[in-house]
């Protein structure tokens, strides 16, 4: 290298070779003196440095960043700078803007790949027509689309139509959203559950797209469904009498407050209480094994009396409770026809022993206003007296 002046730049050798051939590098390249003055810079150079590099000394254009990296003043570029042998009494200097290592066309590519591949289905329409112009390989799978046919409809067909005005209303969010996405959980039109949510992307040439993405819930409601049912089984096993498969005095207590609910809005019901007579005897002559069976027995007995409005819990020992809906009228008809049941044809065991049992009922009508302590009251005070009175009968509570 040589301190002596550089030629200039337009001699017929660097106007009509060398300037074109630098123009064609995709890298910034600059010519300087000696001095670092800034002789000549490429169309890169001159987009990565600034217009006006020309005729000002590097430095004066750089700040240090890290070793090998320096910030263009002008643009704020990050840089790469190195320095290459040249010649000419020249000093040449490549310039490569860091952050755009790649190319747009291989951004562009990538992101393609990354949505392609992505697991949610995804969906981009034109906001106008809503016409489908890409579907990645997740949306053509969920969507069934083996023939490639959803690019072209329409994103509200491959919605369940069932409910029109939600859909409607959900796209318009989607289109009117400046603030990013909305979401719903929605049906597809073949029954699969998706959490969709729809992003408004800007506008890019005049022309504004909708994005879908649709998230697959089947699996998630799948296991919603089986925990849903788990803990309705365990709530039916608290309020249940393992022994005859009747509610038990928790699951009663429970339906008492609802019948009173109901009652007070004037549903007509009545309580009954059924006890077996003289079940200790049962007990004592066939041994317990024979008590539980006699119990089960007992318990579907009375339930085949009634309809499934009544509720038949088994509150406590040999002891039945029944909310039956009905008016006074019914009540004693209803009463006996479980009486009868019950007492008019021995029980046949298991072991082939047919076992004569008796039920005594006591029965009182809810009346509006009285609470369901007050109820049970009643109910027993009657099923007292139906005992005392000799058993296997049906007696009314009788307000004093
Ligand atoms: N096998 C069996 N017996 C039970 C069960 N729960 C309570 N018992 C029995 O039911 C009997 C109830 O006897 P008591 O209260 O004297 O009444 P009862 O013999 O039916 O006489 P009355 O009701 O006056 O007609 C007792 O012997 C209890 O042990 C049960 O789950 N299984």
């Amino acid at each position: 290298m040589t301190s002596s002046t550089p030629p200039p730049l337009d001699t017929p050798l660097t106007c009509e070779v060398l300037k074109p051939l630098l123009d064609q590098l995709s890298d910034g390249l600059t010519l300087c003196d000696h001095d670092d003055g800034v002789l000549y810079a490429n169309h890169v150079a001159l987009r990565l440095l600034g217009s006006n590099v020309i005729g000002h000394r590097l430095e004066s254009q750089l700040i240090d960043d890290q070793p090998g990296v320096k910030i263009a003043i002008h643009t704020g570029m990050h840089l790469d700078m190195r320095e290459l042998p040249f010649g000419l009494g020249m000093r040449a200097y490549l310039f490569r803007d860091q952050g755009s290592r790649i190319s747009a066309d291989q951004a562009l590519a990538r992101l393609r790949g990354l949505v392609e591949a992505w697991p949610d289905a995804v969906l981009f329409c034109d906001a106008n027509g809503l016409e489908i112009s890409d579907a990645n390989r997740a949306a053509r799978q969920l969507l069934e689309d083996d023939h490639h046919r959803l690019t072209r409809e329409n994103l509200s067909v491959i919605f369940c139509d069932k409910d029109a005005d939600r859909l409607q209303k959900f796209i318009r969010q989607g289109l009117l959203s400046r603030r990013g996405a909305v979401r719903r959980e929605m049906l597809l039109r073949n029954d699969v559950p998706v959490e969709a949510t729809l992003i408004r992307l800007d506008e890019h040439q005049g022309q504004l797209t909708l994005m879908a993405m649709l998230r697959d819930r089947s699996h998630y409601l799948g296991k919603l469904r089986a925990v849903e049912h788990k803990l309705a089984k365990a709530q039916s096993m608290i309020s249940r009498d393992s022994l005859t498969g009747l509610c038990n005095r928790h699951g009663f207590d429970k339906a008492l407050e609802e019948f009173i609910i109901a009652g007070a809005s004037g549903r007509e019901f009545a309580l009954m209480i059924g006890d077996i007579d003289h079940f200790k005897q049962i007990n004592d002559s066939h041994g317990h094994l024979v008590g539980d069976e006699a119990l089960h027995k007992i318990g579907q007995c009375i339930r085949a009396q009634l309809r499934d409005a009544d509720l038949v819990a088994r509150y406590g020992g040999e002891e039945f409770c029944i909310l039956v809906v009905c008016g006074a009228a019914m009540l004693s008809e209803i009463a006996e026809r479980i009486r009868h049941a019950v007492g008019d044809t021995p029980l046949a065991l298991d072991n082939g022993t047919l076992l004569p049992v008796t039920l005594s009922l006591g029965a009182c009508m809810f009346e509006p206003g009285i609470d369901g302590e007050t109820l049970f009251e009643h109910a027993d005070d009657a099923l007292y007296a139906a005992k005392e009175s000799g058993r296997n009968r049906v007696v009314m509570f009788q307000s004093p």
